[in-house]
């Protein structure tokens, strides 16, 4: 038996210091569940809306709980339906999506819990747990995660030949090490951002050798093809009123944002680039798409904000070749599948990704194998981190 018993929230610490919602779900015959909601810094205009830990809780203890009690936890839908139903809004600013997300997790693990299965496999079938993502490891960052450091907010190492999950890991850590040899080699002191990233006080075109220096060293070190990538973050540069990319005193229009980024996929065959335009330019991400997408991911986070309404508007205009799901972003993890469904229907890669602000929630490892991922961004190093990576490996050597 897997109906919901009880519900229960309480605040707990993220990685940054902040409040966040945490929820445990039990079921009638004792499955327990727990989840924990992460939260961005640099968000999406469209995300749904994350309130207060405090707000969210007691609004959702009023709303959504008791209309929890009673509804299977193993029928996902059933229960993320019922806290759409109990917010009642497009965005959950009623109750806040960091209510949404932590019980929709909670509900997903304790059904787990009662069949004895993984999460990844209740989530994705008997067949799932065969393949696993590439993970994107932050190696170097700025932006709205680190004052005083790059415009560019991540760049990514992206371990592409690695023959497995667990080295794939172990080499991100190998490029994070090999950046901070790199930059005391230079003079550079570097504090972390909130991701665990390196955090240097240089320019981007520097940050771009230095990463370039890194993943070459380890390359030759592990035997295998390591690329990196980038999340430009772009919304978050650019200035509606000057209609300019803006980086310090420099500022560049679309074309030149377009030109720019066209030639850094070529100049250091990058991977993947993330949000290399406005999140509301989607004709500007098709022009770039057309241009590099035969060669690299050009993924949407704040432009699609795993909104399949969203999604499918980039799919019309060819904006895109991938999407970046993030489960907070739109509140429940049925959400989060529809978004994976609808991008691999239609030839988007998928990448399951962490928030700047996290806990020691695994939720998005399983989530990752659940939905055969193309990819994983969830940070290299730092325990909020780690949790999500040694998990991957533990899927993977059949010890959860
Ligand atoms: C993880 C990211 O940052 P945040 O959580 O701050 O949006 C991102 O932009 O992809
Ligand atoms: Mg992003």
């Amino acid at each position: 038996m897997t109906r919901i018993t009880s519900v229960s929230l309480r605040r707990v610490l993220d990685s940054r210091g902040n409040p966040t919602v945490e929820a445990d779900v039990l079921t009638e015959s004792g499955g327990f569940g727990r989840g924990a909601a992460p939260s961005g810094a640099s968000t999406g205009e469209y995300e749904a809306i994350e309130l207060p830990a405090s707000e969210s809780i007691a609004k959702a203890r009023e709303h959504a709980v008791p209309r929890l009690e009673g509804v299977y936890a193993g029928d996902q839908r059933a229960v993320d339906n019922a806290l759409r139903g109990a917010d009642g809004t497009d965005d959950f600013s009623a109750i806040g999506a960091n209510s949404a997300v932590a019980i929709s997790m909670a509900a997903a693990k304790a059904a787990a819990d009662v069949l004895g299965a993984p999460l990844y496999q209740h989530l994705g079938g008997a067949f799932r747990g065969e393949n696993f993502p590439i993970p994107l490891g932050n190696v170097v960052g700025g932006g709205e995660h680190a004052k005083e450091a790059t415009h560019i907010q991540e760049f990514l190492a992206a371990p592409v030949g690695a023959p497995s999950v667990s080295e794939a890991v172990f080499a991100n850590a190998a490029v994070h090490a090999a950046v901070a040899d790199v930059l005391d080699e230079r003079g550079v002191p570097a504090a972390k951002g909130d991701e665990g990233a390196w955090a240097p006080p240089i320019s981007d075109a520097d940050a771009f050798e230095v990463v370039d220096e890194a993943v070459d060293r380890v390359e030759d070190e592990v035997g295998f093809e390591i690329r990196f990538g980038l999340d430009m973050a772009a919304a978050e540069l650019y200035d509606d009123d000057a209609e300019a990319y803006v980086y310090g005193d420099e500022t560049k229009s679309a074309d030149e944002q377009i030109e720019y980024v066209a030639g850094l996929v070529d100049e250091y065959d990058l991977a993947y680039v993330e949000d290399p335009l406005d999140e509301n330019d989607y004709e500007a991400f098709a022009e770039l798409t057309d241009r590099v997408g035969d060669r690299t991911l050009i993924c949407g986070d704040d432009l699609f904000v795993t909104n399949v309404e969203r999604l499918q508007d980039g799919i019309d205009a060819g904006a895109a070749n991938s999407i970046l799901i993030k489960p907070n972003q739109i509140g429940t993890l049925s959400d989060a599948f529809d978004a994976v469904e609808l991008a691999a229907r239609n030839g988007y890669e998928t990448v399951i990704s962490h928030r700047s602000g996290e806990t020691e929630d695994t939720t998005i490892a399983h989530l990752a194998v659940a939905t055969d991922a193309g990819y994983i961004k969830t940070g290299t190093v730092g325990g909020e981190r780690t949790a999500k990576l040694n998990e991957l490996v533990r899927i993977a050597d059949d010890a959860v």
